[in-house]
């Protein structure tokens, strides 16, 4: 039974990952997810310089699930740029994947510009959950803008370079956003980052769980898995074949990865459990998926990916 997928050219081991973000921001983090089962890694969004992000407290546990405002800590692009060069000369058939969430367009294309003139071979997850001009959504949610940015981005980037999209919630959204992702020779759609500006409340404190925005942060674990699963299959309905999906959300067993790859998905992203279990994680999620394999009769997930069913 394996577990191996591949995207844009690339396979991978294991069609299981970290999300940006969760146990990625510094070089031991990393080191024990290459030392993991999982297939890849990804590293926590870079800006270009260090960032130390919000006032704690930032995150709050949920029952299976969180809450988060980090506000984009990170080691800055150098950083994350050196560790991925490094690995790679280390393990150069590994495929690395870098993420980018620049606070501006113009961050953006300076370390576009910066990794593309770099020996980074690897594969580029650009966060369009970043912030926009002001009085504007985030660019995920501003499709003319989304536009403007990869139309801009692909002038110079020429390696593998992926978005990672909100989620969306109106089947118009789907039909706009996957007509302006085809335009472009994306290697693949990460979808969906954390359910943004949810509110938790504390009813014994009466009080917000979370410093940053008044309370205000993105939802992830068992809850999103719905809107991630309808995400996940809305784009693999609508984008061309040459891109590939990855899956993000609401993944804490073995059956979920299963659901994520059932709705097209090729490789999927584990953040909030992740974030919880550490990388014994991958362990138990690996043998849980093959065993629901080996019950059903697949031995890779080309057999089944993409193909869940509908009434009609
Ligand atoms: C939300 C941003 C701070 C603009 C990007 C980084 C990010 C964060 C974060 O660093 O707060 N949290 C998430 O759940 N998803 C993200 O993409």
């Amino acid at each position: 039974t394996s577990l191996a997928t591949s995207i844009g050219g690339r396979t991978f081991g294991n069609c299981m990952m970290n999300a940006a973000g969760i146990r990625c921001q510094n070089k031991k983090d990393l080191d024990a997810l290459v030392a993991s089962s999982a297939g890849a890694y990804v590293t926590k969004s870079a800006t270009p310089q260090k960032r130390a992000g919000n006032p704690s407290p930032r995150m709050h546990t949920l029952n299976k699930g969180s809450i988060n405002s980090m506000g984009l800590p990170n080691n800055g692009l150098d950083y994350y740029l050196d560790y991925v060069i490094d690995d790679q000369h280390k393990r150069p058939k590994a495929t690395n994947f870098l993420s980018v969430a620049g606070t501006s367009l113009a961050d953006n294309l300076a370390m576009l510009h910066q990794i593309q003139e770099s020996e980074f071979n690897g594969f580029v997850e650009l966060n369009l959950s970043c912030p926009n001009v002001p009085g504007k959504p985030q660019v995920g949610y501003d499709f003319d803008r989304v536009n403007d940015v990869l139309d801009q981005v692909f002038q110079f980037y020429t390696k593998p370079l992926g978005v990672k999209l909100p989620p969306y919630f109106d089947l118009v959204h789907f039909d706009q956003i996957a007509a302006i992702l085809n335009q472009y020779p994306l290697t693949f759609v990460n979808t969906i980052n954390s359910i943004g500006n949810a509110l938790v409340v504390d009813p014994r404190s009466e009080q917000v769980v979370i410093r940053p925005k008044g309370g205000f942060g993105g939802i992830g674990g068992a809850s999103v898995k719905p809107t991630a699963l309808a995400n996940v299959r809305g784009l693999a309905l609508r984008l061309k074949p040459a891109i590939a999906i990855v899956g993000t959300g609401g993944i804490l067993n073995g059956v979920d990865v299963f659901e994520h790859i059932l709705c097209g998905a090729s490789m999927v992203q584990i953040g909030t459990q992740f974030g919880y279990e550490g990388t014994k994680l991958f362990d138990r999620l690996s043998q849980e998926l093959k065993d629901i394999m080996n019950q059903k009769g697949y031995t890779n997930i080309e057999q089944f990916r993409g193909k869940l069913k509908t009434f009609d």
